[in-house]
C-alpha cells in the first residue's frame, strides 16, 4: 500500500506521489470528469503571467500546468520534491528544461532559491500535501519579489449542506474505487479524500495567507468550491 497519512510525513507524501506519476494526468481527468482542465485555465488566468516574468510552479508534479503560464512568454521553474513525478514530466518534455519551463528538485519548506527571486508563485494542488502548510506560505512570500503575486489552486468546501454532503460521498465511496481501475492505487486516492475532506475552507486558508504576510488576500469559487482560487501579493 502507497499512501500517505494526514499528518503528511514528508517521505510518504514524496513516495505516495513517485508510485502513482505514470498515471497521475489520467486519473485526475477521469476522477474530476474533466473539471480539471477548467480549473488549471482559471489559475493560468489568475496569474496572468506576461513575458519577461519568472513564474515558480510549486509542487508542479509532472508539470501539467507548467507549460500553460508560457503562454505570454513568461519562464516557469516546476518545482517538486517528488523524483518520479519530475522524471515522468521531463521525460514526456524530452527533457529537463524544455518551451519555457525547467524543472527543479526542491521542497516547499525549503525552497532552493534567493529571496524575491519571481514576479509570481502558484501551487496547484500541493498546498494541501505540505506538511507544514504555515511555512510554505512563508516560503512563497520570500521567493517573491515586492509587488509579486501568489495564486493558490486547491480543493476546498462547497458551502452549501445538501450538495457538500453528495460531494462528500463521492469522495469517500466512488472516487477511490474508481482511483483503483486507474492506477491500481486506491490507498493514495483514499488519502486525497480524507485530505480534501480535513482541509481548511476558504476564510481559513485566507487567514493563513495573511498570516504568513501575504496583503489584498481574496479567493472565489469554481465548480461550487469543489476548488477555491486564492489570490494574494507581497507588499514587502
Ligand atoms: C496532487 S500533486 C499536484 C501536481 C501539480 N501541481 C498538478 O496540478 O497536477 C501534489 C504534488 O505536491 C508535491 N509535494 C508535496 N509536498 C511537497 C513539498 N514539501 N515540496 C515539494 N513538493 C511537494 C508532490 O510531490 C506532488 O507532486
Amino acid at each position: 500500500m502507497t499512501r500517505a497519512e494526514l499528518d503528511k510525513r514528508p517521505a510518504d507524501v514524496a513516495t505516495m506521489f513517485d508510485s502513482i506519476a505514470d498515471r497521475y494526468d489520467l486519473a485526475n481527468d477521469v476522477l474530476s470528469l474533466g473539471q480539471d482542465r477548467l480549473w488549471r485555465r482559471a489559475t493560468v488566468r489568475a496569474v496572468e503571467a506576461y513575458s519577461g516574468e519568472l513564474v515558480l510552479d510549486l509542487a508542479a508534479g509532472t508539470g501539467t500546468s507548467s507549460e500553460s503560464f508560457t503562454g505570454k512568454g513568461a519562464r516557469v521553474i516546476a518545482c517538486d520534491f517528488s523524483q518520479g513525478m519530475l522524471r515522468v514530466g521531463a521525460e514526456r518534455r524530452g527533457g529537463a528544461s524544455r518551451r519555457g519551463v525547467t524543472f527543479v528538485a526542491g521542497d516547499a519548506l525549503a525552497l532552493p532559491f534567493n529571496d524575491e527571486t519571481f514576479d509570481a508563485v502558484t501551487i496547484s494542488f500541493g498546498l494541501r500535501n505540505v506538511h507544514d502548510v504555515d511555512q510554505a506560505l512563508r516560503e512563497l512570500h520570500r521567493v517573491t519579489k515586492v509587488g509579486g503575486r501568489v495564486v493558490i489552486c486547491e480543493f476546498s468546501h462547497i458551502p452549501f449542506g445538501a450538495l457538500d454532503k453528495v460531494y462528500s460521498t463521492y469522495l469517500m465511496g466512488a472516487l477511490p474505487r474508481v482511483a483503483r481501475l486507474i492506477t491500481s492505487d486506491s490507498a493514495a486516492y483514499e488519502y486525497l479524500s480524507e485530505s480534501i475532506i480535513d482541509w481548511p475552507d476558504q476564510p481559513a486558508l485566507a487567514a493563513h495567507m495573511q498570516e504568513a504576510g501575504w496583503k489584498r488576500v481574496a479567493w472565489r469559487n469554481l465548480t461550487f468550491g469543489v476548488v477555491a482560487l486564492h489570490r494574494g501579493f507581497r507588499a514587502q
